[in-house]
């Protein structure tokens, strides 16, 4: 076959890859659909791509139109499609043959899927792929798993029609097996979180101020210019600038506040609760997602309970009030961060990837959804201190924005509490940095009821050993 490699599901992230192989990367791809003339379309809407781009209409054509050994790209939704596309391929392909599935895996999905395809000498390929629509046209964030030396195969396919930071291509291999779609998972969980905290204050400049949709995306494009400068921060500036058509009316006004998941973000906080550790501000953005799409119930509870109180008094618009809540995001969006890089460190050791973390922050410097100049600070981090880094909140780099932004975000907080403005995932950040930074915590209680009701035992502090106590009789 004369094609370089071939792209399997023409969706919206499928297509665009496909154009982006065809014209970053000057590669001859084939394109297969179910839906056959899907294929057709790209081609037909991209004539200056069109000699590059070769529809095919069943797969023994798209397999036999590939050069060998062969590259197929699975873009197809996660879970079940990916199984069946699979098995429609897999007869199709020959030792030494490399399937990558490139779309929001559950890296659960992708050990399981390599362990099946091992003995075949197919080689089986996790890769998340971030950036959205335009990312995959023009040059996501690729975060690949699987054999490195199959990796070492892939490069010269991946590294040209990925993003660029710095003239560097933003596409690495991270680890064996699941790596690549655990990482791209947790790059969710962190982008579920960051969006979350942007929404809070965004309902604080609302709902606690009474600013309009104009005057706060002025405000977010002013953040655009320092530490919170990122994708996220820009895309706030730009939605709360846009005006309905229709309307007239902010385009954020006639939208309704239910929060769609596709699951990303769930695993994200399943896997960090597995490892042990508090993604708290990822759980807390997941949850406020399940609660904002419960918009009757909350309409029942308003009317129940009246409409959230406003304490226009306690929050202002004034420079020292925006510098605060400012800071407050920063500071919040580090917690957040820590969060996130704290499970890939666990999730490292735990399955023996040996993660490189702060190559992941640098493959996320442009590109992706969570892209931000804040990246450079968690790499420069890893970097200072190699493997020693156990939590980003313990590095030396971070200490002084946590120390001053801690105040900013504790005032916001509480100010938020008080007049009754919802800050979950704000929240989740403060209390997550005072459990975490409090050397003596209160589960010595929780010990004791626990060795009280089901004899689960405790250590002292005074001696080694496990204990049980006779505790008195209850109830
Ligand atoms: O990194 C990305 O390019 C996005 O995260 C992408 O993967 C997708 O937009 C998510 O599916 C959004 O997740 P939800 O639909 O769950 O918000």
């Amino acid at each position: 076959g004369q094609a370089d490699l071939g792209v399997l599901g023409m969706g919206t992230m499928g297509a665009n890859l496909a154009l982006n192989f065809a014209d970053n990367g000057a590669f001859t791809v084939a394109l297969f659909n179910r839906t056959v003339a899907k294929a057709y379309g790209v081609r037909d809407d991209n004539p200056a791509l069109a000699e590059r781009l070769v529809p095919t209409d069943t797969i023994e054509q798209f397999i036999s139109t590939l050069k060998s050994p062969r590259v197929v790209v699975l873009m197809v939704n996660a879970g079940q499609p990916v199984d069946e596309q699979m098995a429609l391929v897999l007869p199709h392909l020959d030792k030494g043959d490399i399937l990558i599935d490139a779309g929001n895996a559950d890296f659960n999905d992708t050990v399981r899927r390599d362990a099946a395809v091992k003995d075949t000498g197919i080689h089986f390929v996790g890769m998340g792929v971030s950036g959205g629509e335009e990312g995959a046209r023009h040059g996501p964030s690729i975060m690949v798993g699987g054999d490195e030396a199959v990796w070492e195969r892939l490069k010269p396919l991946l590294e040209p029609i990925s993003a660029k930071y710095d003239g560097t291509p933003c596409v690495d291999w991270l680890g064996t097996g699941g790596a690549g779609h655990f990482v791209k998972t947790i790059h969710n969980g962190i982008e579920y979180a960051d969006m979350q905290m942007i929404a809070e204050i965004y309902g604080i400049l609302r709902d606690g101020v009474g600013l309009k949709a104009g005057e706060m995306a002025d405000i977010f494009a002013d953040w655009n210019t320092r530490g919170l400068s990122s994708y996220l921060v820009e895309i706030s500036a730009v939605t709360l600038a846009e005006t309905d058509p229709e309307t007239g009316k902010p385009m954020v006004d006639v939208i309704v506040d239910e929060a769609g998941q596709k699951g990303t973000g769930r695993w994200s906080v399943i896997e960090a609760q597995k490892l042990g550790i508090g993604a708290t501000t990822l759980e807390a953005a997941v949850s406020a997602r399940g609660i904002s799409s419960r918009r009757s119930e909350r309409a029942e509870a308003a009317k129940l309970f009246g409409a959230v109180a406003t304490a226009r008094a306690e929050f202002h618009a004034d420079a020292d009030g925006l510098k605060e809540l400012e800071a407050a995001l920063e500071t919040a969006k580090l917690i957040a961060y820590a969060q996130g890089y704290a499970t890939m460190a666990e999730a490292s050791k735990e399955f023996g990837w040996n993660l490189p973390l702060g190559e992941i922050a640098r493959i996320w410097r442009a590109g992706c959804i969570i892209r931000s100049r804040f990246l450079d600070d968690i790499t420069q981090a890893y970097e200072a201190g190699g493997g020693e880094v156990v939590n980003l909140l313990l590095a030396p780099s971070f200490k002084t924005l946590v120390e001053e932004g801690q105040a900013s975000l504790r005032r916001v907080v509480a100010k938020a509490v008080l007049a009754g403005l919802p800050v979950p995932a704000l929240s989740a950040a403060l209390a997550y940095f005072d459990d975490y930074r409090r050397a003596r915590g209160t589960t010595n209680l929780t010990q004791a009821q626990r060795d009280l009701f089901g004899a689960h035992t405790f250590k002292r502090l005074d001696r080694e050993g496990t204990f049980h106590h006779k505790w008195p009789a209850v109830g």
